[in-house]
């Protein structure tokens, strides 16, 4: 049996749980399988379907057949994210509340579930050097077990004997008993050496570069092209050295970020900091909160304190807060507001109690009847006198004859946002499985579904108006490129430093951490990108969101 052999790579770190295992060459796959009662698989074993003969080192009476809550809990939600599509921050929710678990094996789940997710395609790799077949061959249930256990091993201070014989048990009790010898088999493979011992061969036998984009992807799970967008993000901001920084806060958990929607009524900061949190060093009526179920906090559960990332909140607040060159009024009393892409609401609810402060009024738009519902939600706390909800296109707004009726007196909208669909390069902390669902023809699609909007949104501009562009992607194509490609369309329109905008929302520290790009670097953007802000996780604990603000100057300025 293979777990009697000196495993690949190195001494065996620990002797393994159930002593079950069948080599893992041998498939868990194929026409052997057959489906039980429940139509879960069942495994007879051996490559010519005979029957496996692989009996655990522990009494049959004292092998586990099930999972704890926990680790099925995080199979769970691989699985809907392999078999569905499935949104891992959506369904683990969801899941967790399924298995009734508690505090402690939520979060267990969670750590295992999104960094099983995270790591894929590094653990998918030393999972490939433990089998003899690729890994599509393998049943996707079996893979996705396979990951959760590599995660344990490689990437949590889980036991490796609890790793390895909970993660059987699981197969055992969720696909059948088939698999489990195989699943111990490739996991003792998998922890005969650590995560740098693995690392170190991977990069070896595939024979690539320290530093290249391929072997910083396999370092730190990123797909090779990932790495290159954020290499020349980097490079455009000056920042060429802070790649493994950056990667490594890629697969760092998200700080929950709180935002106390202003003119909502009571200081709801104040008893959520009483509570635990800490107020935001970067900006005022934010706070960053560690101590777990965020929804205890009085006002969440109304709506009035909101969980959203600090860079969200910074650059609606600067957008609020922005003054036109030619600006005349003291402030925003009297002005329309337009948030284009408004689905689920983050942005579109500050914004809107920013309006409801000022005087001024917001439309949100999204065109996704179920984001509409959820802008609707969001922005309840806000005097419905302040904002109203448009489901449509964005693109078709400017010629929308209401649209047009409401803002016809001013000639268009005096703010307007437009938080760009893009493929969210910026937020992998926050959507694990992103990084391996998105490829670089995304990019394509929605950079002329950007570049549409934008246009949409310079034409339903007011002269003297201000149009702040954002994405939670710092790919040039997104981000600078995008709004160096308006100007070109549009002339009438002047690119501000957003950096005023920003800092002046801040508080010090965060103007500190504002620095902006070379001005007139030879960045293949006409050297605008110094005007533009790019966000970044490893620098500002934000999501690396880009943000640029534009203006189009009144006729008589
Ligand atoms: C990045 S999200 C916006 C996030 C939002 N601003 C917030 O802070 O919660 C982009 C939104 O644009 C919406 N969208 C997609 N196509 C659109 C279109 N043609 N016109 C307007 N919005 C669109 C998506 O449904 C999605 O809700």
């Amino acid at each position: 049996m293979s777990d009697q052999r000196p495993a690949r790579g190195g001494p065996r770190r620990h002797s393994g749980g159930t002593g079950e295992g069948r080599n893992p060459t041998d498939p868990p796959s194929g026409g052997a399988d057959r489906r039980d009662a429940a139509g879960r698989q069942r495994h007879r074993g051996g490559a010519d379907g005979s029957r496996a003969r692989n009996r655990s080192a522990e009494a049959p009476s004292r092998r586990r057949r099930e999972a704890d809550a926990a680790r099925r809990t995080a199979w769970r939600v691989l699985r809907a994210v392999s078999r569905d599509d499935a949104y891992a921050n959506l369904t683990l929710p969801a899941e967790i509340r399924r298995a009734r678990l508690d505090r402690r094996d939520a979060g267990f789940a969670t750590e295992l579930a999104y960094g099983a997710l995270r790591g894929q395609g590094t653990y998918d790799a030393i999972i490939a050097a433990c089998v003899d077949r690729p890994l599509k061959d393998l049943d996707a249930p079996v893979l996705d077990a396979l990951r959760l256990g590599a995660h344990q091993l490689l990437g949590m201070r889980v036991d490796a004997h609890a790793a390895v014989s909970e993660t059987v048990a699981l197969v055992r009790g969720e696909i059948g008993a088939g698999p489990g010898g195989f699943v111990n088999a490739v996991l003792r493979r998998i922890s005969a050496q650590d995560r740098d011992a693995w690392l170190a061969q991977l990069i070896r036998e595939r024979g690539l570069t320290a530093g290249s984009d391929e072997e910083l992807g396999l370092r730190h799970a990123h797909p090779a092209w990932v790495v290159r967008s954020l290499k020349q993000a980097l490079r455009l901001a000056d920042r060429s050295e802070e790649l493994p920084e950056l990667l490594a806060a890629d697969n760092a958990a998200p700080e929950v970020h709180l935002v106390d929607l202003p003119g909502a009524g009571e200081d709801r900061l104040t008893s959520a900091v009483e509570a635990g949190a800490e107020r935001s060093t970067l900006l005022d009526g934010a706070a960053v909160f560690r101590g777990g179920d965020v929804g205890r906090l009085p006002g969440v559960r109304e709506g009035e304190l909101r969980v959203q990332d600090i860079g969200s909140q910074w650059i609606a607040r600067a957008l609020a807060a922005a003054r036109a060159p030619e600006a005349r009024e003291p402030d925003a009393a009297g002005e329309h507001w337009l948030d284009l892409c408004a689905g689920p609401g983050g942005k579109a609810a500050l914004l809107a109690a920013l309006a409801a402060q000022q005087g001024a009024v917001l439309l949100a738009n999204e065109p996704a009847a179920h984001r509409a519902e959820l802008v609707r939600r969001a922005l309840s706390p806000v005097s419905d006198s302040a904002w109203q909800v448009r489901e449509g296109d964005g693109r078709g707004i400017a010629k929308d004859p209401e649209v047009r009726g409401r803002i016809a007196a001013r000639g268009g909208f005096d703010r307007i946002l437009v938080d760009a669909p893009c493929t969210g390069l910026g937020a992998l902390r926050r959507r694990p499985e992103a990084r391996w669902r998105r490829s670089p023809s995304d990019l394509a699609e929605l950079t002329v579904l950007q570049e549409e909007l934008l246009d949409a949104a310079a034409e339903a501009l007011a002269p003297g108006g201000l149009l702040g562009y954002a994405t939670c992607s710092p790919h040039m194509a997104e981000s600078v490129v995008q709004v160096e490609d308006l100007l070109r369309r549009r002339p009438d329109l002047r690119l501000l430093d957003v950096h005023d905008a920003m800092r002046g929302t801040g508080t010090p520290e965060a103007a500190q951490l504002l620095t902006p790009a070379p001005q007139g670097a030879d960045d293949g953007t006409g050297g605008t990108a110094g005007r533009m802000v790019q966000l970044w996780p490893h620098v500002h604990g934000t999501d690396a969101m880009f943000f640029a603000l534009l203006h189009r100057p009144a006729e008589d300025a």
